[in-house]
């Protein structure tokens, strides 16, 4: 433990603990008064125990409590005693730096004894209102969000299509008058022109150009032929999107049965892929790596007649990550010589993306939807993104909120919300991004483990309904992936636990509520998660958790004229309250205090966290789980871009309480060593001092992007490492293996 807390100077960053501290270190004798202030201040503030009730406690175990305990055998909240150890021996496990050496003393380290009374075992309680770094006030800066009206008076009719198409988009997709994006977008694409298409999430883009793209290729003289090959190519970075778009063109189709369109994607069998490239595919959407890797191993896929390139979420697709494949894909597409229309979207492009798109484009056409700019659609010869500004819009009708949680409390307070909306709430169908996949697993077993059973009696006030969790990864077998994202798009209420593979271009049916639970790397990728709910001008809502020292997001944000209103973090576990399986040891009188009230609240916190330690700490299996769940964690945690490393930076962490967001007790042993690649980090040998001094090595570009591309495996979204591939081609499955990584 207190070498984890040397080598990620946690114990020396008093930044970790109390936000914007510019202080010098304190002495030892300063630090013993600061400590003994902050215990008469918890003397007043924090619940406390009677001593009547304490030796109580003392008499049942026949002994005091100690640091160590064995692993519990998990029990259901209907089995617990409420007369449990709250905010007792609370802080063990914690590489906690107010650690009171006197508390030490006294809690003996010795074994737990069964009660003697009620022959059920002593429990261990978590100490989760101790030794928490204060909570800001968090102010998001008044801005003037950007909007963008989602829908025009103006009909399909009046575009000049095909009369089945228009029948088609009656008929089948259900859609009759246009969108904002798709009233400037079609006409400019049906007019041959090139097009780079900002409009704000869930507005329609995918029609904007799979209209013109279905318009022109039913048109075309020869009919189109399936030995034609592709004659519009559409690449998307994840499996997911791809699918839908291959969906969406599908529905399009339907009266020209002679076009066949076609979806290459990680994860599905190469043979099988070939085979349907050899029969011929028209429209042929894949992702980056899946398309390049057929470039150089399949010789049927030809290029020649293409006449459409289509970079959806173009942004995503253009940045550093996918340049290589992107390269190839050009390459590709440009040798064939042949005239092509180019299209680029994605609801975050910014002036960032001048470079690819003059390479790929002819004087393409800037269109974006935001107010002010309604009716200008610009020819903009070569600068056209340049005229792009850095404010996103988001959709009018999504209530964004942040609330600000510290490490150790998130893990109850996101269990507290879920109960909270999928409980106790109807109707309410929940994504909740999380920064890996072990990560999301963790929590998926966690939270079916302990939010997912039955009430033990009658006593429920509320009625409940039950939890319905899912997962979805870049880890999972890409048949349970496809399962998963089909079952959650049909489902009415549901919580899905996710990596970013989920941010982008979905469109999930219904989702009331985005919950951000590790911060997105960047104010695009921000947008992109929340842009999953309030789609098409619905209403939806999101909550971005932060911990205190990560506040400075909310202006991070606010710079790309996105306002957040605060939720307080005492409101979100108030919840807890509704659910009588967490209630505290005392009888609790709803005619009380607010002072019974706010305690009650923290005894159903500490009920719940013991809860998940107890199973966490249950048998080694879990154990390790949660610990490469944290593991994940905090790797995913060093690969913020180094623009946002002073907010999210790996040394602001305090481990311990880390931790206990995953369910420990305590930090695990050279959990640091094994994250931090800064030698200010190192252990505080004299070595390490002097490593400590020099500057933290610049990384090059190329590193950077490594780090960031890393994160993007981590969440599972399409790539794949060199390693990975080497290890592949060693092995000689060229042929069938399924990339885990898309
Ligand atoms: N004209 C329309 N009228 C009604 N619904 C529409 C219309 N156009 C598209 N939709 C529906 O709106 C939803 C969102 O569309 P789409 O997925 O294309 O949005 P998007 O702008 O691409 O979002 P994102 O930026 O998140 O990828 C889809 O369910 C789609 O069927």
């Amino acid at each position: 433990m207190a070498e984890d807390v040397l080598m990620l100077n946690i114990s020396s960053a008093p930044v970790t603990f109390y936000k914007k501290t510019n202080r010098r270190p304190l002495s030892t004798a300063e630090k013993w008064a600061q400590k003994k202030r902050e215990s008469k201040r918890k003397a007043v503030f924090e619940p406390q125990e009677s001593s009547a009730s304490k030796q109580r406690k003392i008499n049942q175990t026949g002994q005091q409590h100690t640091h160590k305990q064995k692993p519990q055998t998990p029990r259901s909240p209907s089995q617990r005693s409420n007369n449990r150890d709250t905010e007792e021996n609370s802080d063990q496990g914690e590489n906690s730096p107010a650690k009171s050496p006197s508390k030490v003393k006294t809690f003996p380290k010795k074994a737990p004894k069964e009660h003697g009374d009620h022959g059920r075992p002593f429990i261990k309680t978590s100490s989760l209102f101790r030794n928490n770094p204060e909570i800001p006030d968090v102010l998001s800066p008044a801005v003037n969000q950007v909007k963008e009206k989602v829908f025009t008076s103006n009909m399909f009719e009046e575009l000049n299509l095909h009369p089945h198409l228009v029948a088609t988009l009656h008929k089948v997709l259900n859609v009759t008058s246009m969108t904002s994006v798709q009233k400037k977008t079609i006409p400019v694409l049906m007019s041959g022109k090139d097009a780079v298409v900002r409009s704000q999430t869930g507005s329609g883009k995918t029609l904007a150009y799979g209209i013109p793209v279905v318009q022109f290729l039913q048109a075309m003289q020869p009919k189109v032929k399936r030995s034609d090959g592709p004659l519009a190519v559409l690449i998307v970075p994840t499996r997911e999107l791809a699918l839908q778009s291959f969906q969406m063109f599908q529905k399009l189709l339907k009266p020209f049965t002679w076009i066949v369109p076609g979806v290459l994607m990680g994860g599905e069998k190469r043979k099988a892929e070939k085979a349907r490239l050899r029969k011929g595919i028209n429209v042929l959407i894949s992702t980056p790596g899946r398309l390049v890797d057929h470039i150089k191993n399949t010789l049927s896929i030809a290029f020649s007649a293409v006449r459409w390139l289509i970079l959806d979420e173009a942004d995503r697709t253009l940045d550093l990550g996918f340049e290589k494949d992107l390269t190839v894909i050009l390459n590709a597409l440009n040798a064939t010589g042949l005239a092509r229309q180019n299209v680029l979207l994605s609801a975050t492009l910014t002036e960032g993306l001048s470079r690819l798109a003059s390479i790929s484009m002819k004087e393409p056409v800037s269109i974006h939807v935001s107010e002010g700019r309604e009716e200008t659609v610009e020819a903009c010869p070569q600068a056209a993104p340049q005229a792009l500004s850095d404010s996103y819009a988001v959709p009018e009708r999504l209530q964004q909120h942040v609330v600000v949680v510290p490490s150790k409390l998130h893990l109850v307070c996101l269990a507290a919300f879920i109960l909270a909306k999928c409980k106790f709430e109807q109707r309410q169908k929940l994504i909740v991004f999380i920064s890996s996949c072990e990560a999301v697993e963790f929590l998926l077993t966690l939270f079916t483990a302990i939010l997912c059973e039955k009430p033990s009696t009658s006593s429920t006030k509320h009625t409940s309904a039950s939890l319905n969790f899912c997962r979805l990864h870049g880890n999972m077998r890409q048949e349970e992936r496809t399962e998963v994202f089909q079952e959650f798009s049909q489902c009415k209420t549901g919580i899905l636990l996710c990596t970013d593979v989920a941010a982008r271009g979905l469109d999930l049916p219904q989702v009331t509520w985005i919950v951000q639970y590790n911060p997105p790397v960047s104010a695009a990728e921000y947008v992109h998660r929340v842009g999953r709910t309030a789609r098409i001008g619905a209403q939806g809502s999101s909550l971005l958790f932060l911990t205190p020292s990560e506040t400075a997001f909310v202006d991070v944000l606010a710079k790309h004229n996105i306002s957040l209103s605060e939720m307080k973090m005492e409101d979100v576990l108030a919840n807890l309250m509704k659910d009588e399986r967490f209630k505290g040891r005392g009888k609790w009188d709803s005619k009380r205090s607010a002072a019974a009230f706010e305690q009650e609240v923290r005894e159903r916190a500490t009920v719940l966290q013991t809860d998940f330690e107890n199973y966490v700490h249950a048998n080694n299996e879990s154990l390790q789980t949660a610990k490469s769940a944290l593991q994940s964690f905090l790797r995913a945690y060093t690969t913020y871009p180094s623009s946002l490393k002073h907010i999210f930076h790996i040394r602001s962490l305090h481990l311990g309480h880390a931790a206990k967001s995953f369910g420990l007790r305590d930090a695990p042993q050279g959990l640091g060593s094994s994250i931090t690649t800064n030698p200010a980090n190192s252990k505080d040998s004299k070595k390490g001092k002097d490593k400590a001094k020099r500057p933290p090595k610049k990384l090059t570009a190329k590193e950077r992007v490594s780090n960031l591309m890393r994160s993007e495996y981590l969440s599972g979204i399409d790539g794949e490492s060199k390693s990975k591939k080497k290890r592949k081609k060693k092995k000689g499955q060229a042929e069938e293996e399924q990339s885990t990584t898309a």
